[in-house]
């Protein structure tokens, strides 16, 4: 069984992807990167003031717990003491990329007099940065107050901003001081100021960094390049498929066309075949009766003549049946040629034909007659070589506006007769009704 991939089942695919794709970034792990985990020493990471010289003093209370204790006693104002977690090997151009990283967990303890604990990240920017001097790579910090950091805390990676004393140091064009965390080379956590005097004691319990492994922009972006692609696949589908079956209705209609065409020549030959006498291609009776109807129909009168060939009998007697229908088509012809186009002709029946012309003229008809038996008396008529004298009788009768068309069909079938009669090769006008000419020729 075959099975259609319609819009619907497309359509279905693509929302149940969907979800997949919005429930699964909410339930992907974390990307994460534990700078120490609790109670480990993951270094590498460095004390940032380090001995006792001149007043310093810096030392470890616990290095496994990471518990540092601070005190200066020189001649300076202040001295800077802290952690710094160290993310590249030897090369310090070599950090790494924390852009993916949203937010870091920081959990602290810290007792002593400073008003901040300082969280910071330097980033080795090649455009600027030289190796010579750590501080040139582009600093970011944020400033945390004591009562932050009573307990772990989260950090947005964009609270980090890149002090002023740092863009005043280095002077450069704006584009560099703005944050970057693509080749982070240090994290660090310090006390700026530790002055004269004051004892600082800091723990680093936790530092860990969190991210998206698929930010979720990008996943919106892929949803959405993916619906646009599927809405575009779908349009295009449809439209091939629209233009298939425009085309195929296209070529059913024409053959339904052709069909149609052909059916109407067939019904047009038909019909001429079924009122034209195959003999003499004239109208038959069948046709000649069609076209008296309409005659009548339109009522504004005709004459009819009927024609009768005289002694045809003989005539198939000498030349044989196939010599009399010669005799008959020569008849038609020359009757055919003699006619006008608005004259009805056609073969009545037998060696019989019978010619309607329009209009109530007796005279015309009678004219028309006598000229139809003079061309016939005088028309070559030969079959197998042997001249054949032809003459024929003719009746001549006139159906008035509104008459009755088999009447004047009678009448003239009695004139006809009497010219028969009168000797044959005639023409008798019917006088029964009074008509617009002399009733005799
Ligand atoms: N060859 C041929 N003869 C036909 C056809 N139809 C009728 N006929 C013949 O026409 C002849 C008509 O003869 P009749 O009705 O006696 O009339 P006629 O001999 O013409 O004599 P009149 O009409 O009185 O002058 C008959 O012999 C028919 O067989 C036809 O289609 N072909």
């Amino acid at each position: 069984m075959r099975h259609e991939i319609n819009n619907n089942h497309v359509v279905l695919a693509g929302i149940v992807l969907t979800l997949a794709a919005l429930v699964g970034i909410e339930l992907l792990p974390q990307r994460t990167l534990d700078l120490i985990a609790p109670g480990a020493a993951d270094g590498p990471y460095l004390i940032t003031a380090d001995g006792t010289q001149d007043g310093k003093y810096v030392r470890w209370i616990d290095e496994k717990q990471r518990r540092l204790q601070c005190r200066y006693t020189g001649t300076h104002d202040y001295m800077g003491c802290g952690l710094t977690f160290v993310l590249t090997g030897e090369d310090p151009r070599l950090g790494r990329d924390l852009s993916h990283f949203d937010t870091m967990e920081v959990d602290l303890a810290y007792t002593g007099p400073s008003p901040f604990i300082r969280l910071a990240i330097r980033d080795f920017d090649r455009r600027f940065s030289k190796v010579e001097d750590a501080n040139s790579a582009r600093f970011h910090s944020l400033n945390l107050r004591p009562r932050d950091i009573d307990g772990p805390l989260t950090v947005e990676l964009s609270e980090l901003t890149v002090p002023e004393w740092w863009i005043h140091h280095y002077d450069l064009s704006r584009e560099y001081n703005r944050p970057g965390l693509e080749n982070a080379n240090a994290v660090s956590v310090d006390i700026p100021f530790v002055k004269s005097g004051e004892d600082h004691v800091l723990q680093l319990r936790r530092l860990t960094l969190k991210g998206q492994w698929v930010s979720r922009d990008r996943v919106y972006l892929g949803i959405l390049c993916a619906w646009l692609l599927g809405a575009t696949v779908l349009v295009v589908r449809g439209w091939s498929q629209l233009s298939r079956s425009h085309h195929r209705q296209q070529r059913e209609i024409d053959a339904l066309t052709m069909r149609t065409r052909q059916l109407r020549l067939e019904q047009e030959k038909l019909m001429r075949l079924a009122t034209i006498d195959e003999l003499t291609g004239v109208l038959n009776r069948r046709g000649l009766e069609q076209a008296l109807d309409d005659y009548e129909e339109a009522a504004q009168g005709m004459t009819v003549v009927m024609l009768d060939i005289d002694h045809f009998k003989r005539v198939n007697d000498r030349l044989g049946h196939d010599g009399g229908d010669e005799v008959l088509r020569r008849v038609a012809a020359v009757v055919v040629a003699n006619l006008r186009s608005s004259d009805v002709f056609g073969r009545w029946g037998g060696e019989e034909f019978l010619i309607a012309c329009q209009g109530p003229r007796m005279r015309d008809a009678a004219r028309l007659a006598e000229k139809l038996r003079d061309r016939i008396e005088h028309s070559e008529t030969t079959s197998a070589g042997v001249r054949v004298a032809v003459t024929a009788s003719f009746g001549v009768a006139l159906a008035p506006p509104g008459g009755s068309v088999a009447d004047a069909l009678k009448r003239a079938d009695a004139a006809l007769y009497r010219a028969k009669a009168a000797g044959r090769n005639r023409v008798e006008v019917d006088r029964s009704l009074p008509s617009d000419a002399p009733t005799t020729v």
